[in-house]
Formats: C-alpha cells, structure tokens, sequence
C-alpha cells in the first residue's frame, strides 16, 4: 500500500488562504494519509521571544495578543467551530501560563513545552480546515509517538522507539481518516514535551515516513523545489528536477534552508524518496531527492549557511605530540557540540561551528564552560560574523579546473578558510558574513549562468 507523509511549512500554514490551498494538495492524492505542520508563520520566532530572560511583562502581554491575533484570524475564517475553538483557548492559556512560570524560573523543559504549543494551534485548525471540506482527519498529538531523550532544545529522536509507537497508536488510525499532526516536537521517556532544534519539522516528516514505511515524503514550502541557489540570493537561480541524497544532504547540512540537514537520514535509511514543492503553486512541480538520479553533473548548487563561529586552538603541545585533537574532540563532545570543518598545522587547529545549530530557543553553543575547559591544554580565540559557502557537485575533487574557476570568482574576496576533498560532493570556503550574498551570487554566475 502506498503511504504519503506531508509536511506542510510555516509560510504554508501562515493563514486561512494558505492552510486551504495545502488542504487541496493534500485531498488530491487518497495516498496522502499523514500530514506534518510547522507552526503558521513567524509563531516560533514570538514564541522564542516570549522563551527570553530579558522580555519584560509588558511586552509578554503584547507577543501573546500577537500570537492570538494570527491564530484567532484563521479560526475566525474558518466560522469559528466551537470544538477547535475551545482547543484554541486551551492552547493560548497555556502560553500565557507557561510564559509567567518561565519568568519566574527559567528552565529548558519549560522552554520546549512553550515553543511546542505554536504546532498545537497549527495542527487542531488544519485539521478543522480538512474536515470544512469534507474530509475525514483528526489532530494527532505526536508526543505519543515522537519518543526523544531528554536533551530540551535539541533532542534526538529514539527511532526505534519510535517506529514501534507508530506502530502501536498512528498507524491504526490512518485507513480511516487523514492524520494532521506536529512537527518539531517530541517528548521524552518521562512525558515532558521536548523540540528538535529550529526548522525541525522536516525532520519529523521524515522520521514518521520512516516509522511508518512510507513511500515517500511530500515537504510543502514557499518555493517550487530545491533551487540552484537561494532564489533569495540569485534571481537566475533554477530549480533542480532531480538530486541525489548525498547532494541534497550536503545542501541541507551547507545552509540552503529549504530543508532541514538531518531530513535525508531517515530518507537515506529507508530509501524512501522526497518531493520539495511549492504549496502556493503546486503545478509548477519540484525536486525529487531520490537515492539515484541519471544526471550528476560536477555543479549543483551553491549553499551558504551563515552565523558561523570559527574556533582557533593554539598549542605548542601539538608539536609532533599525539592526542591534542582527541582531547580536544572530547571536552566539544561533553558539551554537545559537533564541528563542521577542520583545518590543522603544526601548532594550530581551526574548527568551524555553526549557530544557527543552537538549541530551540536560540541558545549558543558557545559556553563559558566551555571556553575554560578548551583553555586550560589551549590558547582560543573565537572569530564571529563568518559564512560558510559551499559548492555542491559530484567528483569535485576529482575533476580538474574545479578550483581554478571557483577560486578566480574568489579573487577580490578574503577567504578566510578552504576545506575540499573529504567529500566528492562539495568544495567550502569561509568569508566574512558580510560578503557573503556577493560570493554566492558571484559564484552562481559563473558555475550556472555562462
Ligand atoms: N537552494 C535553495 N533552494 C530553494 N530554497 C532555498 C535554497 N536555499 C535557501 N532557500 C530558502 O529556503 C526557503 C524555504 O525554507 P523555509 O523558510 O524554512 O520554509 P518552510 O517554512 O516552508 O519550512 C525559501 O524561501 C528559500 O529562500
Ligand atoms: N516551527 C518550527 C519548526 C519548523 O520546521 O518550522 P518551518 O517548517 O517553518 O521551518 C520553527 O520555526 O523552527
């Protein structure tokens, strides 16, 4: 039997008009029996907000009629039933009551329950905007089956565990009706409602396709695919009819932010393929990332992730010494933190660390903690404000020329870093934040639009 997990995005589910336009993607395939939402657009950001030490009362009050506003909007669309009506009181009470206790104790479990309650409102008025049209669907509460460990913030879901309450509560459900349900979100062995980290819904598609033997995976978002580049950044930029998950995992793990970077894992896992398109124009197509594809050519795409920290460790203990990296790997490790790029010489290692990967609530990954302990067998010093671009291909380091051209479009920038030839899939250079959008762009022009 075929099985179609959809995820819907923030931008797809932002009001009445669009959650409706996404309802009609979904009623035109009978295969289509889970639907994943993000919270409707911007709801996260006011709900990180509301998460932060220095939001004063006041302001608290104002987030609150804010978030509010863009709920009551759609359910007001909608005739207001009195079923989803109540479930939305019950949401936004919450939020106010869990935004109180967290300005009087500030704690990450707190912290994750608030941020889950943007996908609560989502999921009951999708749900509602299903059956208006006649459809049977019901809103699921996906921490029954979304089984995490504890790590608030950034928790990593137990995937077998998962797979087995899937089997147990989801699935049962699925012959008679359309399941909507929350991205993002998970919850613990104890109960307690934990999150996957900024723009993990995609990742929670993914998994439940996983979890339940899906045929594919649908991700819904404001563009029609994976594209050359950011359209954002490059106006010529094309979309891509096909890409393999290895590319599109490098993509994702490089920045382009149409997909979270650990969607493909489960994808790659189970072989089950992706489809990215556009809800607000579904006849235009999109991108299927599929484990093969006949076209791999040396360029794909160029992704920029930005917010990037790089680390310098300087030691003369390095010095024909065995075992400063491992120690240095392991204090990263206990503090939870995973490095993207590495570059060494005698006495110095430079680690790139990204961000945008700090927990739900916008948390750093950089500690205090940290820091001391890394001092202690180091001398550090952190440089902000870079970038990360990427070149996205297939044999890059094997086919010669690559870095001649790629390096000439480079000339009038600092770059401040270089790493090629781990991976076939990608070339990667670090500049400052602020040139940026000019290297992508530049790039762009001479690698896709001679
Ligand atoms: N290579 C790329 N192809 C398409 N979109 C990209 C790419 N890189 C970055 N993006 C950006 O990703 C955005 C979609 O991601 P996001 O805003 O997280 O969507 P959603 O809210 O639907 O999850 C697009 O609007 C686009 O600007
Ligand atoms: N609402 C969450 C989860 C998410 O994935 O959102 P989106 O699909 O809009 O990127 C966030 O903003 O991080």
């Amino acid at each position: 039997m075929s099985l179609i997990v959809a995820k819907f995005g923030g931008t797809s589910v932002a009001d009445y008009a669009a959650m409706s336009r996404c309802a009609d993607i979904i009623l035109a395939n009978p295969d289509t029996r889970v639907v994943v939402v993000s919270a409707s657009s911007g709801v996260t950001n006011l709900l990180v907000e509301l998460t932060q030490e220095q939001t004063c009362d006041e302001r608290r009050m104002q987030l609150i009629k804010k978030i509010a506003h863009i709920q009551y909007q759609i359910l007001d669309a909608l005739g207001s039933p009195q079923e989803v009506a109540a479930r939305l009181d019950t949401v936004l009470s919450r939020i106010s009551s869990l935004s109180e206790e967290l300005s009087r104790n500030r704690n990450k479990a707190t912290m994750d329950e608030l941020l889950a309650q943007g996908e609560q409102c989502s999921s009951a008025l999708f749900a509602a905007v299903l059956r208006e049209k006649g459809e049977a669907a019901s809103a699921f509460d996906i921490r029954q089956v979304m089984r995490t460990d504890s790590h608030f913030g950034r928790a990593e879901p137990q995937i077998e565990q998962v797979a087995l309450l899937a089997d147990e509560y989801l699935a049962p459900l699925l012959s008679s009706q359309r399941i909507v349900t929350q991205g993002f979100i998970g919850a613990d062995e104890n109960g307690c409602t934990t999150t996957l980290g900024r723009g993990g819904s995609d990742y929670s598609a993914a998994l439940l396709a996983e979890a339940l033997k899906a045929t594919a995976v649908e991700i819904w978002t404001d563009v029609a695919g994976i594209y050359t580049t950011d359209p954002r950044l490059a106006p010529k930029a094309r979309p891509i009819a096909e890409i393999s998950f290895n590319e599109a995992a490098e993509m994702a793990t490089f920045g382009a932010k149409v997909l979270h970077p650990a969607t493909i894992l489960p994808a790659v896992r189970q072989k089950i393929q992706v489809f990215v398109g556009s809800s607000r124009e579904p006849e235009r197509g999109g991108t299927w990332i599929r484990h093969q594809v006949e076209d791999e050519p040396v360029y794909r795409a160029v992704a920029v992730r930005r917010d990037q920290t790089l680390l310098n460790l300087h030691s003369l203990q390095m010095l024909h010494a065995q075992g400063f990296l491992a120690e240095t790997f392991a204090t990263l490790a206990r503090h939870k933190i995973s490095v993207d790029l590495i570059t060494t010489s005698e006495v110095n290692v430079s680690l790139t660390l990204d961000k945008t990967g700090s927990d739900s609530a916008g948390n750093g990954l950089l500690s205090e903690a940290l820091l001391q302990e890394l001092s202690q067998h180091c001398r550090v010093r952190v440089e902000d404000d870079l970038a990360l671009v990427a070149i996205v291909g297939n044999k890059i380091a094997s086919t010669p020329g690559v870095c001649r051209r790629v390096f000439e479009v480079l000339e009038p920038h600092n770059v401040r870093m270089i790493c090629q030839g781990a991976s076939p899939h990608n070339l990667c250079v670090l500049v400052s934040e602020s040139e940026a959008a000019q290297v992508v762009s530049a790039l762009h022009k001479n690698l896709f639009e001679q």
